[in-house]
């Protein structure tokens, strides 16, 4: 069973930023307390480091206990490691390493300067998922492209057909860089909750498109992903200007 995508808008991304930080800590602090230990997916784009940096300033963050929090990514740009254009340096320059997560709990997609093609590195980002054994996702954070992409799956793109892995290498990505490694749907789908963290009018379109009823994540990725207890589209006003 998964949840019906649940809509929250706020009126501005910085808003729409701070909301959901305080909301990652209360989900974070429920999953250690309910499973011990927290697996949380975070992702790129500018609410990827949005919500990084407001969590940085959440007080209620002292809660979470850093030493049972594992962070990983949704998708990684296939770049060398602190190349300025990854998921993870712009997320690390977001305030990340203020939180105090030991080093081997930030899992990190290998890049061209640690790993011989975007294929081994999705096949060890795997392997790392699978031998940290959690059964499913905390949370898993996506950012939204203007086509509707989310991780790296985008609209009619192969990559979206991958169903016997847990990570995949995406080529010819329509977005640079066009290297990439993204987590697959089927990986998406342990997850207890997924949200979706939109701001803008340039999102209008695709924000809508997901929720229409019908929609089909070959077209619109968006679509795809849900948690078994919480959808959450987390958007501002402007993102959410096409909602019928
Ligand atoms: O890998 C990428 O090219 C980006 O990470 C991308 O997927 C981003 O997350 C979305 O385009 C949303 O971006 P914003 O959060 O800036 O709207």
């Amino acid at each position: 069973m998964t949840a019906a995508p649940r809509v929250v808008v706020h009126p501005s991304k910085q808003i729409l930023a701070d909301a959901a930080a305080a909301r990652l800590v209360g989900a974070i602090v429920d999953a250690q307390a309910e499973r011990g230990v927290a697996h949380v997916a975070l992702t790129g784009g500018s609410m990827g480091s949005a919500i990084i940096a407001s969590l940085a300033a959440v007080p209620g963050r002292l809660a979470i206990d850093p030493t049972r929090l594992h962070l990983w990514w949704g998708d990684e740009r296939y770049l060398p490691a602190g190349d300025a254009d990854r998921n993870d340096t712009q997320n690390d320059e977001a305030g990340l390493a203020s939180f105090g997560i030991p080093a081997e709990h930030v899992h990190r997609v290998a890049g061209p300067d640690s790993s011989e093609s975007p294929e081994a590195s999705a096949l060890a980002y795997g392997e790392a998922i699978r031998e940290h054994g959690q059964g499913s996702w905390d949370v898993v954070l996506f950012g939204v492209g203007p086509d509707g992409h989310v991780a790296s799956l985008f609209p009619h793109h192969p990559a979206q057909r991958i169903t016997d892995a847990i990570a995949v290498a995406v080529h010819d990505s329509p977005k640079p860089p066009p290297d990439r490694v993204s987590l697959t749907f089927e990986c998406f789908e342990r997850s207890h909750q997924v949200w979706f963290l939109v701001s803008g009018a340039d999102k209008a379109e695709a924000v809508a498109a997901a929720l229409a009823p019908g929609a089909d994540r070959w077209d619109v990725p968006a679509a795809g992903p849900r948690g078994s207890d919480a959808t959450l589209w987390l958007v501002d006003a402007d993102a959410a200007s096409g909602i019928g």
